[in-house]
């Protein structure tokens, strides 16, 4: 099949009424934080909404943050550029650092993690509800095709959510659904610089080795508007599992309602467990070691491994009986055990933790 031909629309600037139209859900938040790194998008993403602002009689108050991550010696002079630009849009402009101990593995997602907790604590300290990025749908097709190459479950493979909750802060994505090519467009014609970030292009790191494929797989059919229709199904029925895993816990919480409840385990009477769908039964364990683990979140795969070993011990001799558990196994910092035809999930003891 040969490869989609991008539309005009994907390389033409944004116009005022699209900008309206993708910040229309922000503008009864008090203020909100811009997460602005120098780069294209992130650029784009301050002169479309200081745009949008600036025709509303009311609106949010915006503030520009950018992170040094203290990891490029440019980014010093980078963050003062973005200061320089926001300054010309009439925006207040915030750097913060990341301080403290750099790991020597996984410095990606470690950057990541201190950028968000940053950025939300920049947040409150202006009164922000939201933090606003500038990922795109190129972003977006990258992330479906990074999960998909680790196997990732319908959760991950839904990829980012346009809107979401961390620390206290709405997440919010404006641009998700943008072609980067648009956003440099209108970069070009509004005559906005930007830095180059040579990272987004050193291939010691996955994110720019999967980008460089995604021209070879549009070629086969598979663009970034198929990736991210693929992770918004995917969302859709992770959704539905979600609710029919709250159902189940309703319907398992019911059937337990002669138990004491105790403070801190949760227990399901194993045949019933057994008898949902087994998608269901993944939420259920992840779900129950997330809350009572202290070392989570746990691993898909090795949830997985446990439902195989519960699967096998329920279907062994024993299960049923009183006394001592046919299984008991630790996972992310909860004690999993199954006793007495019920499975028990508590947090593992203090002596097992990590690092004790
Ligand atoms: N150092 C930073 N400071 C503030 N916000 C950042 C920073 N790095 C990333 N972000 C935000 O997170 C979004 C996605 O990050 P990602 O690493 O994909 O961006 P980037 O390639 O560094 O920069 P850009 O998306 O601006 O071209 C950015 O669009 C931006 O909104």
């Amino acid at each position: 099949m040969p490869g989609r031909v991008m539309s005009e629309d994907d390389n033409s600037p944004i116009s005022a009424r699209e900008a309206r139209r993708l910040f229309a859900g922000l503008k009864a938040a008090p203020a909100l934080v811009l997460a602005v790194s120098g780069g294209p998008d992130s650029v784009a993403l301050m002169w479309l909404a200081a745009r949008w602002r600036r025709a509303l009689a009311r609106g949010p108050e915006l503030t520009v943050v950018t992170v040094d991550h203290g990891l490029r010696p440019e980014a010093a002079r980078e963050a003062r550029e973005v200061k320089r630009l926001a300054t010309e849009l009439g925006l207040p402009h915030r750097t913060l650092r990341w301080r403290g101990a750099k790991p020597k593995t996984g410095l990606p997602a470690a950057a990541r993690e201190a950028r968000y907790r940053l950025l939300a604590q920049a947040a409150r300290a202006v009164g922000a509800s939201h933090v606003l990025t500038a990922h795109t749908r190129d972003d977006q097709a990258e992330t479906v095709l990074m999960r998909m190459l680790r196997g990732s479950g319908l959760g991950g493979l839904s990829a980012m959510a346009g809107v979401s909750q961390r620390d206290g802060i709405v997440l919010a994505r404006p641009l998700l659904d943008v072609p980067k090519a648009q956003l440099i467009a209108t970069l070009k014609r509004a005559k906005l610089g930007f830095a180059d970030d040579p990272t987004n292009r050193d291939t010691a790191f996955t994110r720019p080795r999967l980008r460089a494929l995604l021209p070879l797989l549009a070629a086969e059919g598979g663009d970034a508007r198929t990736l991210v229709r693929l992770a918004a199904r995917l969302a859709r029925a992770n959704a539905a599992v979600e609710v029919l895993a709250d159902g189940a816990e309703r319907f398992l919480r019911l059937r337990d309602r002669d138990v004491a409840p105790q403070v801190g385990i949760r227990s399901f009477e194993a045949s019933a467990f057994a008898a949902l769908p087994e998608e269901v039964r993944l939420r259920l364990l992840l779900r129950a070691i997330d809350a009572l683990g202290h070392e989570g979140p746990a691993e898909l795969g090795k949830v997985e491994n446990l439902m195989s070993t519960l699967d096998r011990a329920m279907a062994g001799p024993g299960a049923a009986a009183n006394g001592r558990p046919v299984l008991k196994q630790t996972l992310a910092g909860a004690l999993i055990s199954l006793a007495g035809g019920r499975i028990q999930i508590a947090p593992a003891p203090a002596r097992r933790r990590k690092g004790r």
